[in-house]
């Protein structure tokens, strides 16, 4: 697992949407035939690396044009259309501003007849697919990822989730500070669906974050923290702000900044390297 440590969320954007444009989605050459499957989370965390990505389509130097989405998480009974929903959250923040083709998004049905047909649904497509080429997630205070609360099993697949009272007071700021407004239940790809993919990129901000990072990277696989399943996965990247270091060891920072410099030093060799052989 790599973790990379940057300023403030701005930064952590910036760097998580420049390396999905240009390592990622652009290297991949997607094409209708053989389109780049993407994972994408809502929250507050990830506005930052939306916001880079659409700056990067109006640019040009991105298209989203053939990329199919898959996102994490949506609630349970909220209309689609209300303003708190993550359908709506999705195309307000991302989808209306970059030239994706809406039949490309996927993002669960909470307001399915059959909800469980609806999750099984969700994974067979993702396999028809080929699966997912990189999962960019976020995290609850309690360490979850998509919605797997605490608790979770570590091979939990798409299905519903009744949420811990610790999110829903977490996300009542969202619906008023009320309470009693916010969904007690949710659709969440699982713990096994994130990891299955390819490539896990998770974004940590902020200090309220920081006990949850320190359990999934500092301590072992736990299923009352699910981020820290992310120790088995062959290709996860965590891209925190100084904030979310805080409750960190300064042996642990110090030990991920200096990988992060060599690795810089690699990079910048290899690129001498393959300028040589070019001339
Ligand atoms: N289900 C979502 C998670 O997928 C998301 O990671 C989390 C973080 O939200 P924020 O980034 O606003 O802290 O919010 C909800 O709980």
């Amino acid at each position: 697992m790599r973790l990379i440590i940057r300023d403030d969320s701005a930064s952590v954007g910036e760097y998580i949407g420049q390396y999905i444009a240009k390592r990622r989605i652009n290297d991949f050459c997607p094409t209708p035939e053989r389109p780049f499957v993407l994972g994408l989370p809502t929250g507050s965390s990830p506005i930052p690396t939306y916001k880079c990505l659409i700056r990067l389509v109006k640019d040009g130097k991105l298209s989203f044009r053939n990329v199919v989405t898959f996102n994490m998480d949506e609630y349970v009974g909220l209309p689609e259309d209300h303003p708190e929903s993550y359908h709506t959250f999705m195309f307000r923040e991302f989808f209306s501003q970059v030239d994706i083709d809406p039949k490309n998004v996927n993002i669960l049905d909470g307001n399915a007849a059959d909800l469980v047909e609806e999750c099984n649904a969700y994974e067979e497509k993702i396999r028809a697919l080929g699966g997912i080429e990189l999962f960019l997630g976020g995290i609850g205070e309690d360490g979850h990822i998509a919605f797997n609360e605490p608790g979770s099993s570590l091979s939990s697949r798409t299905r519903i989730k009744t949420l811990a009272y610790e999110t829903i007071l977490a996300n009542a700021r969202f619906f008023g500070n009320d309470v009693a407004a916010v969904p007690r239940m949710a659709l969440t790809v699982g713990v096994k669906t994130v990891l299955d993919a390819r490539e896990v990129v998770v974004v940590v901000t902020g200090q309220r974050k920081a006990l949850a990072l320190s359990m999934a990277i500092e301590n072992g696989v736990n299923h009352l923290w699910t981020l820290s399943a992310l120790q088995t996965h062959p290709l996860a990247l965590i891209v925190v702000d100084e904030d979310a270091t805080a409750e960190l060891r300064v042996k642990t920072v110090k030990y991920f900044k200096s990988i992060e410099r060599v690795q810089e030093e690699v990079e910048a060799a290899q690129e001498k390297l393959a300028k040589r052989k070019r001339i």
